[in-house]
């Protein structure tokens, strides 16, 4: 039987008075491109920093690849490369010499050929010589990526990789990181934009206050909340709620529907209410959307 790629129990972390973790439980398969998604301080770092030895937890069980990172830390920390969301260096290195000095200490020399191949597919080469302090925020958040795979990890963890990277730059990493997957790395990753997580995962956590208050595929937690939105704009918008609809801030009042077959009935409701549309819109429902609502209901 193969072992999970990470194995998290009853993780618990306090700082102060404050509970960081309080008694998270997720298993990650072998393979999985993983989501792990929660609004500022839920926990995701505090729990990834526990995974890498950088944090103590109070209690638990935290293993990569079946090594505890506790009681068998070396080769728990092998197996895993993780993309930190500091941007902390020391100024003075090449690229080139940090990717070496990062080699050395898992033990690996003349790592050469693997950090030209990390470099080409971070798009790098050309910022190989240059010095940590020359490069722009973006390339520094792509030498962090590369740091993480010098030693050919089997499960990566990327916190919130893209802030600040622009759109083809993100692109590009998205289709490196996809390219790892294939090969069968397991991917897990924090960030704040839903649409990246719902087009890149195929399980997702949500973290709230420490906790998990959702974790299921992708696509279950699509369709377990309504999975179609028909969006109206009345003339009287204050009676959306006593028609069965929620206001949103931008005045929309929003029907969530399980079916196409379900407009018929909202319109119909609407009509003998006498509500006067002024403007119709159905869409899909997205993360962004299911987020909010397990938010809420958490
Ligand atoms: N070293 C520390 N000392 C005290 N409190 C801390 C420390 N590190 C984190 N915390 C607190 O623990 C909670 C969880 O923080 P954590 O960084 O894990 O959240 P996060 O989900 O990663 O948030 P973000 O999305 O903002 O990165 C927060 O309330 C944070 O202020």
């Amino acid at each position: 039987m193969t072992c999970p790629a990470l194995r998290i129990v009853s993780a618990t972390k306090r700082y102060g008075t404050l509970q960081a973790l309080a008694g998270v439980d997720l298993e990650v398969a072998q393979g999985e491109f993983f989501g792990l998604l929660g609004p500022n301080g839920a926990g995701k770092t505090t729990l990834i920093s526990a995974l890498s030895g950088l944090v103590r937890p109070d209690g638990g069980i935290f293993e990569v690849m079946g090594h505890n990172v506790v009681t068998d830390y070396r080769n728990a920390r092998r197996k895993l490369g993780v993309v930190p969301q500091e941007l902390v260096f020391d100024p003075f290195f090449s690229v080139r010499e940090l990717l070496r000095i990062q080699s050395g200490y898992f033990g690996i020399r003349g790592n050469d050929d693997w950090i030209d191949e990390i470099l080409a597919n971070l798009d790098l080469t050309a910022k190989a010589g240059a010095n940590m302090r020359m490069l722009s925020g973006g390339m520094k958040r792509r030498v962090l990526v590369a740091q993480a795979l010098v030693h050919r990890p089997p499960v990566i963890v990327l916190d919130e990789p893209t802030a600040g990277v622009d759109v083809e730059l993100r692109q590009g990493l998205w289709q490196f990181i996809r390219k790892l997957n294939r090969d069968g790395h397991t991917i897990v990753l924090t960030t704040h934009y839903l649409e990246e997580a719902e087009a890149l995962c195929g399980r997702i956590a949500m973290l709230k206050a420490g906790r998990v208050v959702a974790l299921d595929t992708t696509e279950n937690l699509l369709r377990r909340f309504a999975s179609h939105a028909l969006r109206v704009r009345l003339e009287r918008p204050e009676n959306a709620s006593a028609l069965g609809a929620t206001l949103s801030d931008s005045g929309w009042a929003e029907f969530a529907l399980e079916r196409y077959e379900d407009v018929e009935p909202a319109l119909a409701r609407l009509r003998e209410a006498g509500g006067r549309i002024l403007e119709m819109r159905l869409g899909e429902a997205d993360l962004e959307r299911v987020f909010v609502e397990v938010m809420n209901r958490a």
